[in-house]
Protein backbone atom coordinates (compact mmCIF):
# COMPACT_ATOMS: atom_id res chain seq x y z
CA UNK A 1 0.00 0.00 0.00
CA UNK A 2 1.43 3.87 -0.55
CA UNK A 3 3.99 4.85 1.89
CA UNK A 4 3.99 8.03 0.75
CA UNK A 5 2.28 9.79 3.82
CA UNK A 6 4.48 7.44 6.22
CA UNK A 7 8.06 8.78 4.50
CA UNK A 8 6.72 12.70 4.75
CA UNK A 9 6.47 11.63 8.64
CA UNK A 10 9.79 9.19 8.76
CA UNK A 11 8.56 8.22 12.70
CA UNK A 12 7.32 4.58 13.42
CA UNK A 13 4.04 4.71 14.76
CA UNK A 14 2.23 1.90 16.01
CA UNK A 15 -1.25 1.57 17.46
CA UNK A 16 -4.81 -0.34 18.17
CA UNK A 17 -7.76 0.62 16.02
CA UNK A 18 -11.76 -0.49 15.88
CA UNK A 19 -13.85 -0.31 13.19
CA UNK A 20 -17.64 -0.19 13.98
CA UNK A 21 -20.67 0.82 12.60
CA UNK A 22 -24.25 -0.45 12.12
CA UNK A 23 -24.83 -3.78 10.15
CA UNK A 24 -24.53 -4.19 6.36
CA UNK A 25 -21.98 -1.04 5.50
CA UNK A 26 -19.21 -2.91 5.08
CA UNK A 27 -17.06 -3.62 8.44
CA UNK A 28 -15.68 -7.22 7.31
CA UNK A 29 -15.10 -5.94 3.84
CA UNK A 30 -13.04 -3.40 4.65
CA UNK A 31 -11.25 -5.21 7.71
CA UNK A 32 -10.65 -8.34 5.32
CA UNK A 33 -9.06 -5.49 2.12
CA UNK A 34 -7.07 -3.77 5.39
CA UNK A 35 -5.46 -7.10 6.64
CA UNK A 36 -6.48 -10.16 4.75
CA UNK A 37 -6.47 -13.50 6.68
CA UNK A 38 -7.43 -13.42 10.03
CA UNK A 39 -4.27 -13.43 12.43
CA UNK A 40 -3.21 -15.16 15.53
CA UNK A 41 -0.56 -13.85 17.63
CA UNK A 42 2.25 -16.44 19.03
CA UNK A 43 3.54 -13.77 21.52
CA UNK A 44 3.67 -14.59 25.12
CA UNK A 45 3.69 -10.98 25.97
CA UNK A 46 0.61 -10.32 23.18
CA UNK A 47 -1.45 -12.50 25.78
CA UNK A 48 -1.57 -9.84 28.47
CA UNK A 49 -3.30 -7.34 25.49
CA UNK A 50 -6.83 -6.20 26.76
CA UNK A 51 -7.80 -6.91 22.99
CA UNK A 52 -8.82 -9.20 21.19
CA UNK A 53 -6.95 -8.77 17.81
CA UNK A 54 -8.51 -9.14 14.53
CA UNK A 55 -5.83 -8.65 11.87
CA UNK A 56 -2.40 -6.02 11.54
CA UNK A 57 -1.74 -4.28 8.89
CA UNK A 58 2.13 -3.39 8.44
CA UNK A 59 4.32 -1.14 6.43
CA UNK A 60 8.06 0.23 6.73
CA UNK A 61 7.06 3.26 9.56
CA UNK A 62 3.88 2.08 10.85
CA UNK A 63 1.33 -0.89 11.81
CA UNK A 64 -1.99 -1.04 12.63
CA UNK A 65 -3.14 -3.84 15.28
CA UNK A 66 -7.29 -4.38 14.37
CA UNK A 67 -9.34 -4.80 17.33
CA UNK A 68 -12.63 -7.05 17.53
CA UNK A 69 -14.82 -4.79 19.03
CA UNK A 70 -18.22 -7.23 21.08
CA UNK A 71 -21.59 -6.12 19.26
CA UNK A 72 -20.07 -5.33 16.22
CA UNK A 73 -17.76 -8.17 15.09
CA UNK A 74 -20.62 -10.76 14.95
CA UNK A 75 -22.66 -10.70 11.40
CA UNK A 76 -26.09 -9.27 11.59
CA UNK A 77 -25.98 -7.64 14.89
CA UNK A 78 -28.59 -5.79 15.37
CA UNK A 79 -28.89 -5.58 19.32
CA UNK A 80 -27.04 -2.27 20.44
CA UNK A 81 -28.61 -3.16 24.20
CA UNK A 82 -27.09 -1.28 27.53
CA UNK A 83 -24.86 -4.87 27.85
CA UNK A 84 -23.46 -4.68 24.88
CA UNK A 85 -23.18 -0.64 24.65
CA UNK A 86 -21.03 -1.46 27.82
CA UNK A 87 -18.85 -3.67 26.24
CA UNK A 88 -18.40 -1.50 22.97
CA UNK A 89 -17.55 1.52 25.20
CA UNK A 90 -14.98 0.31 27.14
CA UNK A 91 -12.98 -1.23 24.01
CA UNK A 92 -13.35 1.87 22.65
CA UNK A 93 -11.74 3.60 25.11
CA UNK A 94 -8.81 1.68 24.99
CA UNK A 95 -7.76 1.79 21.67
CA UNK A 96 -5.78 4.82 20.18
CA UNK A 97 -8.69 5.25 17.30
CA UNK A 98 -12.05 4.52 15.87
CA UNK A 99 -12.78 4.20 12.26
CA UNK A 100 -16.46 4.49 11.86
CA UNK A 101 -17.82 3.02 9.04
CA UNK A 102 -21.32 4.55 7.28
CA UNK A 103 -22.74 4.07 3.91
CA UNK A 104 -22.25 6.34 1.12
CA UNK A 105 -25.16 9.18 1.23
CA UNK A 106 -26.96 7.10 3.97
CA UNK A 107 -27.08 8.20 7.70
CA UNK A 108 -29.87 6.55 9.52
CA UNK A 109 -30.98 5.74 13.00
CA UNK A 110 -28.63 3.24 13.87
CA UNK A 111 -26.07 4.80 12.56
CA UNK A 112 -26.46 7.72 14.98
CA UNK A 113 -27.22 5.26 17.91
CA UNK A 114 -23.49 4.05 16.85
CA UNK A 115 -22.26 7.65 16.98
CA UNK A 116 -23.20 8.08 20.74
CA UNK A 117 -21.15 5.39 21.33
CA UNK A 118 -17.89 7.30 20.11
CA UNK A 119 -15.57 8.31 22.36
CA UNK A 120 -15.37 12.44 23.05
CA UNK A 121 -11.26 11.92 23.84
CA UNK A 122 -10.05 9.43 20.75
CA UNK A 123 -9.86 10.57 17.15
CA UNK A 124 -12.37 8.75 14.81
CA UNK A 125 -11.95 8.92 11.36
CA UNK A 126 -15.44 8.48 9.24
CA UNK A 127 -15.12 5.74 6.04
CA UNK A 128 -17.95 6.64 4.13
CA UNK A 129 -17.98 3.43 2.13
CA UNK A 130 -19.23 1.85 -1.28
CA UNK A 131 -18.78 5.17 -3.17
CA UNK A 132 -18.47 3.05 -6.03
CA UNK A 133 -22.53 2.50 -5.89
CA UNK A 134 -22.97 6.40 -6.22
CA UNK A 135 -23.86 8.50 -9.64
CA UNK A 136 -23.88 11.70 -8.48
CA UNK A 137 -20.55 12.51 -7.13
CA UNK A 138 -21.73 16.02 -6.50
CA UNK A 139 -23.86 14.61 -3.50
CA UNK A 140 -20.62 13.67 -1.70
CA UNK A 141 -19.72 17.58 -0.17
CA UNK A 142 -22.72 18.22 0.95
CA UNK A 143 -23.27 15.26 2.62
CA UNK A 144 -19.72 15.24 4.07
CA UNK A 145 -20.58 18.60 5.60
CA UNK A 146 -23.81 17.68 6.92
CA UNK A 147 -21.36 14.57 8.45
CA UNK A 148 -18.97 17.25 10.44
CA UNK A 149 -22.16 18.55 11.96
CA UNK A 150 -23.03 15.45 13.69
CA UNK A 151 -19.42 14.45 15.28
CA UNK A 152 -16.18 16.12 15.39
CA UNK A 153 -14.25 13.56 13.05
CA UNK A 154 -10.38 13.90 12.54
CA UNK A 155 -11.07 13.23 9.47
CA UNK A 156 -13.23 11.97 6.64
CA UNK A 157 -12.19 9.73 3.66
CA UNK A 158 -14.89 8.09 0.73
CA UNK A 159 -13.94 4.72 0.02
CA UNK A 160 -14.69 1.39 -1.71
CA UNK A 161 -13.66 -1.46 0.68
CA UNK A 162 -15.15 -3.88 -2.29
CA UNK A 163 -13.30 -2.62 -4.93
CA UNK A 164 -10.29 -0.91 -2.62
CA UNK A 165 -10.54 2.55 -4.25
CA UNK A 166 -8.86 4.90 -1.54
CA UNK A 167 -7.78 2.18 1.03
CA UNK A 168 -4.50 4.39 0.40
CA UNK A 169 -5.98 7.79 1.74
CA UNK A 170 -8.07 6.04 4.78
CA UNK A 171 -4.61 5.14 5.93
CA UNK A 172 -2.96 7.90 5.53
CA UNK A 173 -5.50 9.55 7.28
CA UNK A 174 -5.01 6.79 10.18
CA UNK A 175 -1.44 7.24 10.74
CA UNK A 176 -1.16 10.73 11.97
CA UNK A 177 -3.10 9.91 14.74
CA UNK A 178 -1.68 6.87 15.64
CA UNK A 179 0.85 7.37 18.89
CA UNK A 180 4.52 6.96 18.03
CA UNK A 181 5.67 3.81 18.77
CA UNK A 182 8.00 0.78 17.97
CA UNK A 183 5.94 -2.09 16.48
CA UNK A 184 3.34 -3.91 18.73
CA UNK A 185 4.26 -6.86 16.75
CA UNK A 186 6.98 -9.00 15.72
CA UNK A 187 6.60 -10.67 12.19
CA UNK A 188 7.38 -14.03 13.52
CA UNK A 189 4.73 -13.38 16.25
CA UNK A 190 1.87 -13.25 13.96
CA UNK A 191 0.42 -16.41 12.09
CA UNK A 192 -2.52 -16.82 9.96
CA UNK A 193 -5.28 -18.74 12.02
CA UNK A 194 -5.97 -21.86 10.99
CA UNK A 195 -9.19 -23.86 11.21
CA UNK A 196 -8.77 -25.08 14.73
CA UNK A 197 -8.78 -21.72 15.65
CA UNK A 198 -11.33 -20.19 13.10
CA UNK A 199 -13.86 -23.34 14.35
CA UNK A 200 -13.09 -21.91 17.83
CA UNK A 201 -14.11 -18.33 16.51
CA UNK A 202 -17.18 -19.26 14.63
CA UNK A 203 -18.86 -20.76 18.49
CA UNK A 204 -17.53 -17.92 19.93
CA UNK A 205 -19.75 -15.87 17.50
CA UNK A 206 -22.49 -17.54 17.82
CA UNK A 207 -22.19 -17.78 21.39
CA UNK A 208 -21.98 -14.22 22.09
CA UNK A 209 -24.60 -13.53 19.30
CA UNK A 210 -27.08 -15.29 21.07
CA UNK A 211 -26.19 -14.37 24.61
CA UNK A 212 -23.84 -11.62 24.43
CA UNK A 213 -24.85 -9.88 27.77
CA UNK A 214 -25.35 -12.63 29.38
CA UNK A 215 -22.00 -14.33 29.95
CA UNK A 216 -19.09 -12.74 30.61
CA UNK A 217 -16.83 -11.85 27.27
CA UNK A 218 -14.00 -13.97 28.95
CA UNK A 219 -15.79 -17.01 28.44
CA UNK A 220 -13.61 -19.55 26.08
CA UNK A 221 -14.17 -21.84 23.93
CA UNK A 222 -11.54 -24.79 23.36
CA UNK A 223 -11.67 -26.83 20.61
CA UNK A 224 -10.95 -30.98 21.83
CA UNK A 225 -10.84 -32.76 19.08
CA UNK A 226 -10.31 -31.78 15.22
CA UNK A 227 -9.91 -34.35 13.03
CA UNK A 228 -10.72 -34.62 9.30
CA UNK A 229 -11.79 -37.84 7.18
CA UNK A 230 -12.11 -37.17 3.98
CA UNK A 231 -14.41 -33.76 3.31
CA UNK A 232 -15.68 -34.42 6.73
CA UNK A 233 -14.30 -32.58 9.58
CA UNK A 234 -15.38 -34.10 13.16
CA UNK A 235 -15.13 -31.42 15.71
CA UNK A 236 -15.71 -31.80 19.44
CA UNK A 237 -15.73 -28.19 21.08
CA UNK A 238 -16.20 -26.85 24.59
CA UNK A 239 -17.42 -23.72 25.94
CA UNK A 240 -15.86 -23.20 29.57
CA UNK A 241 -17.94 -20.94 31.52
CA UNK A 242 -17.47 -19.33 35.26
CA UNK A 243 -20.30 -20.72 37.14
CA UNK A 244 -23.60 -23.43 37.03
CA UNK A 245 -25.81 -20.26 36.59
CA UNK A 246 -23.96 -18.98 32.66
CA UNK A 247 -23.88 -22.98 32.16
CA UNK A 248 -27.45 -23.20 32.27
CA UNK A 249 -27.95 -19.91 30.49
CA UNK A 250 -25.97 -21.06 27.61
CA UNK A 251 -27.94 -24.54 26.93
CA UNK A 252 -30.68 -23.18 27.39
CA UNK A 253 -34.69 -24.52 27.93
CA UNK A 254 -34.65 -28.13 26.61
CA UNK A 255 -30.96 -27.65 25.14
CA UNK A 256 -32.56 -25.40 22.86
CA UNK A 257 -30.00 -22.43 22.72
CA UNK A 258 -26.89 -25.17 22.52
CA UNK A 259 -28.62 -26.81 19.77
CA UNK A 260 -28.79 -23.05 18.14
CA UNK A 261 -25.11 -22.08 18.77
CA UNK A 262 -24.37 -25.62 17.31
CA UNK A 263 -26.46 -25.23 14.41
CA UNK A 264 -25.07 -21.80 13.15
CA UNK A 265 -21.60 -22.26 14.10
CA UNK A 266 -21.81 -25.74 12.32
CA UNK A 267 -23.16 -24.12 8.51
CA UNK A 268 -20.49 -20.99 9.14
CA UNK A 269 -17.84 -24.18 9.42
CA UNK A 270 -19.33 -25.74 6.08
CA UNK A 271 -18.98 -22.83 3.96
CA UNK A 272 -15.49 -21.53 6.08
CA UNK A 273 -13.90 -24.78 4.83
CA UNK A 274 -15.89 -26.30 2.30
CA UNK A 275 -16.69 -29.48 3.40
CA UNK A 276 -18.90 -31.26 5.76
CA UNK A 277 -18.85 -30.80 9.66
CA UNK A 278 -19.93 -32.68 12.32
CA UNK A 279 -19.91 -30.61 15.44
CA UNK A 280 -20.43 -31.74 18.90
CA UNK A 281 -20.02 -28.80 21.99
CA UNK A 282 -19.70 -29.44 25.03
CA UNK A 283 -20.17 -27.06 28.35
CA UNK A 284 -18.25 -27.20 31.27
CA UNK A 285 -17.53 -24.94 34.39
CA UNK A 286 -14.06 -23.83 34.58
CA UNK A 287 -13.63 -25.18 38.58
CA UNK A 288 -10.49 -27.81 38.63
CA UNK A 289 -9.15 -25.85 35.67
CA UNK A 290 -5.76 -26.58 37.63
CA UNK A 291 -5.68 -30.14 36.77
CA UNK A 292 -6.45 -30.34 33.71
CA UNK A 293 -3.17 -30.16 31.56
CA UNK A 294 -4.73 -30.50 28.06
CA UNK A 295 -6.49 -27.36 28.65
CA UNK A 296 -3.86 -25.23 30.16
CA UNK A 297 -1.68 -26.05 26.96
CA UNK A 298 -4.67 -24.78 24.77
CA UNK A 299 -4.63 -21.69 26.71
CA UNK A 300 -0.92 -21.20 26.11
CA UNK A 301 -0.12 -21.05 29.85
CA UNK A 302 1.98 -24.67 29.18
N1 LIG B 1 -21.06 -1.74 -3.63
C1 LIG B 1 -20.35 -1.99 -2.51
N2 LIG B 1 -20.74 -2.95 -1.67
C2 LIG B 1 -20.00 -3.17 -0.55
C3 LIG B 1 -18.83 -2.42 -0.25
N3 LIG B 1 -18.34 -2.86 0.93
C4 LIG B 1 -19.16 -3.85 1.34
N4 LIG B 1 -20.16 -4.05 0.46
C5 LIG B 1 -21.24 -5.04 0.55
O1 LIG B 1 -22.08 -4.73 1.64
C6 LIG B 1 -22.56 -5.91 2.28
C7 LIG B 1 -22.21 -5.89 3.75
O2 LIG B 1 -20.82 -5.97 3.90
P1 LIG B 1 -20.14 -6.55 5.23
O3 LIG B 1 -18.68 -6.31 5.11
O4 LIG B 1 -20.61 -7.91 5.54
O5 LIG B 1 -20.77 -5.54 6.29
P2 LIG B 1 -20.62 -5.50 7.86
O6 LIG B 1 -20.69 -4.08 8.27
O7 LIG B 1 -19.43 -6.27 8.30
O8 LIG B 1 -21.95 -6.22 8.28
P3 LIG B 1 -22.33 -6.95 9.67
O9 LIG B 1 -21.40 -8.10 9.80
O10 LIG B 1 -23.75 -7.34 9.43
O11 LIG B 1 -22.19 -5.94 10.76
C8 LIG B 1 -21.92 -7.07 1.52
O12 LIG B 1 -22.84 -7.54 0.60
C9 LIG B 1 -20.72 -6.44 0.83
O13 LIG B 1 -20.38 -7.10 -0.36
C10 LIG B 1 -18.43 -1.41 -1.20
O14 LIG B 1 -17.44 -0.70 -1.05
N5 LIG B 1 -19.23 -1.23 -2.30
Amino acid sequence: MNTEASLADPVYRSGYIAIVGRPNVGKSTLLNRLVGQKISITSKKSQTTRHRIHGIFTDEYSQFVFVDTPGFQTRHTNRLNSGMNRLVTQTLRDVDIVILVIEAMRFDDRDKLVVKLLPKSKPVVLALNKIDRLTDKSQLLPFLEKMSKEFDFAAMVPISAENGGQLPELIAAIRPHLPQNPPLFLEDEVTDRDERFIAAELVREKLFRLLGEEIPYSTSVIIDQFTVEDELRRIHASIVVDKSSQKAIVIGKDGEKLKLIATQARKDMEESFGGKVYLKIWVKIKSGWAEDARMLKTLGYE
